[in-house]
């Protein structure tokens, strides 16, 4: 049975999920070296925020398949290592976004009123109504950074209560801005304009002190700011410098550059500033939705099914994934084949996507193909996961080409490939939606399934070649399943296509290339 490590605190509803298949310990609080001791006996590693996935944490667990992040943010792990090492990694894009959302606009409220001040003084047996004068966020401008999921869900609500929305995001149309209520601009103008400006961007080395001295100087002084994003997307040494010197109104903050919060200045503000220890999906229904959500995704990986949210391979939905699928086995055997082919280093590899094909999404196909193009080197080292990467940093060229006036098949996929010792091609379709067929070999038309083990040569097509192979080849105690020839013209040159019961011996493909007529001999195993 799997083994799944839960090393941060998740509801209960995903360890249920994940004890369907796998012995599940829950096992929080631990120090890096504790978790890079243990790491190495589990199949999937299921954390929140609290566990740092580091490359050292990735090398040690040799056994991973799988990390699931029960919530957006995937900044904790190293993802990167784990794409080098096939480790698929996962999130639940969406099962707390609402919780942040509503963390945010209440923390835009509790500043503009002081609530958490007011609070404290009453609980303290004060009645002071003077100090905790609010200002209104009706009428007033909200400028929102990042106009994702969280961002979008915010304006919304800001909306309804009243608010003018400016929006920041460049990746994003006007036209999506528009739809939401929000007037895009540049951040500059969004600084200076805006009396509340709240932040819903991933942290990225573009966003990492986007919000530094020189941005918060171009905010009114009136103005407050709101961070339940990322730490490190403000420059904290900044902002309290501009609270206290009354550059700005104040701040919310629910995310820090390190945390656990240690020492730092911002707890030295009083009333302008409101600190919450990372509890923007801390709500029931957030952390019920993010444990199912990526439980259920540990759990179709450990059954070798794909995951629906993998931040590291492409995100296609679970029926897209399976439409896919024949033709994501087709790409690997083809791939396979042609790698086997060509021999030696492959450096570029065409794609050609032709027939009712040639309207599909390309990427997961090129990604099946590399698959199998590097099984050969890699064997199971290789995945959906890696692939992309493994073949970069072996220098392979990936060119994609669609023909869709190819009609010889409904859909089928070629696949060239380049190498240091020449170039090969192979075709294949899938019969009645599922049967794989090889259709071409470099060039010459033939009709085979493929089988685990096969020869193929390139021959005359003359009499009595087809007799001396198979003699050959019995004589060497090998069973011939089944021979195809391909030709394009009577007596000239061919492509013979054997599947054989077992491995060829060692020193029979030598002996193949002497029969006279016989040019090359591959063979193959897939
Ligand atoms: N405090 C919490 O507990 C908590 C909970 C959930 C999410 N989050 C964080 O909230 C943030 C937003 O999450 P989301 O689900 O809305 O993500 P999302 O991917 O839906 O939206 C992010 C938006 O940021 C935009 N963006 C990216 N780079 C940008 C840049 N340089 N400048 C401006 N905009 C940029 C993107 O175009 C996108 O629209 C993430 O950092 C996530 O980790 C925090
Ligand atoms: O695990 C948490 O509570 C925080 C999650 C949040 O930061 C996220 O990115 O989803």
């Amino acid at each position: 049975m799997s083994k799944v490590l839960v090393s941060d605190p998740i509801d209960q509803a995903g360890i249920d999920i994940l004890s369907q298949v796998a012995t599940v310990d829950v096992n929080t609080g631990l120090k890096p070296a504790e978790l890079i001791e243990i790491i190495g006996q589990y199949d999937a590693l299921m954390i929140r925020s609290g566990t740092r996935v580091t490359q050292e944490i990735i090398e040690a667990g040799t056994q991973l398949k799988i990390i699931g992040r029960a919530g957006v943010g995937v900044d904790n792990v190293d993802v990167p290592a784990a794409t080098r090492r096939g480790i698929v990694v996962v999130n639940s894009p969406e099962g707390n976004t609402i919780a942040a959302a509503e963390h945010a606009l209440a923390m835009m409220l509790s500043l503009s009123r002081h609530i958490p001040d007011a609070n404290a003084s009453v609980k303290r047996g004060e009645w002071d109504r003077k100090t905790f004068v609010g200002a209104e966020v009706y009428k007033k401008t909200l400028g929102v950074v990042g106009l994702g999921k969280i961002g979008s869900h915010v304006a919304a609500v800001a909306k309804a209560m009243g608010m003018k929305l400016l929006a920041y995001d460049p990746f994003i149309s006007t036209e999506r801005a528009e739809q939401i209520g929000c007037q895009l601009v540049d951040l500059d103008l969004l600084m200076q304009q805006s009396d509340y400006i709240t932040l819903h961007i991933p942290k990225t080395p573009e966003t990492t002190h986007i919000i530094n001295a020189t941005t918060l100087a171009k905010m009114k002084p009136t103005a407050r700011i709101i961070n339940c994003a990322r730490g490190g997307i403000i420059d904290e040494a900044a902002l309290a410098a501009a609270i206290k010197e009354g550059k700005i109104a104040g701040a919310a903050l629910d995310v820090f550059e390190s945390e656990p919060l240690g020492e730092s200045d911002l707890r030295a503000i009083g009333k302008d500033i409101i600190l919450t220890p990372h509890l923007g999906a801390s709500t029931t229904e957030a952390q019920v939705n993010v444990a199912i959500d990526v439980a259920e995704q540990i759990r179709d990986v450990l059954l070798g099914l794909p995951a629906r949210s993998a931040v590291n391979i492409p995100g296609l939905g679970p029926d897209v994934l399976e439409e896919l699928k024949p033709y994501m086995q087709l790409a690997e055997t083809l791939g396979k084949l042609v790698g086997q082919l060509a021999g030696g280093r492959v450096e570029l590899l065409t794609v050609r996507l032709q027939g009712e094909l040639a309207t599909n999404k390309s990427q997961p196909l090129v990604i099946a193909s590399l698959k199998g193009l590097l099984h050969q080197a890699l064997r199971e080292r290789v995945n959906y996961v890696n692939a992309n990467i493994e073949a970069k940093e072996r220098g392979i060229r990936v060119i994609e080409t669609r023909d869709a006036s190819a009609r010889d098949y409904a859909g089928s996929l070629r696949l060239e490939a380049t190498g240091t010792l020449g170039t090969h091609s192979v075709t294949g379709a899938l019969l009645g939606d599922k049967e794989i067929h090889l259709t071409d070999v470099d060039g010459f038309p033939i009709n085979v399934p493929p089988s685990k083990y096969m020869v193929f040569t390139l021959h005359r097509d003359m009499p009595g070649i087809i007799g001396k192979l198979g003699s050959l080849l019995g004589s060497f105690n090998v069973n011939i399943a089944s021979m195809q020839v391909g030709r394009k013209i009577v007596r000239g040159d061919a492509v013979m296509a054997l599947s054989i019961d077992d491995p060829l011996p060692d020193g029979i493909l030598a002996e193949i290339t002497k029969v006279p007529g016989i040019r090359d001999a591959y063979t193959v195993t897939l």
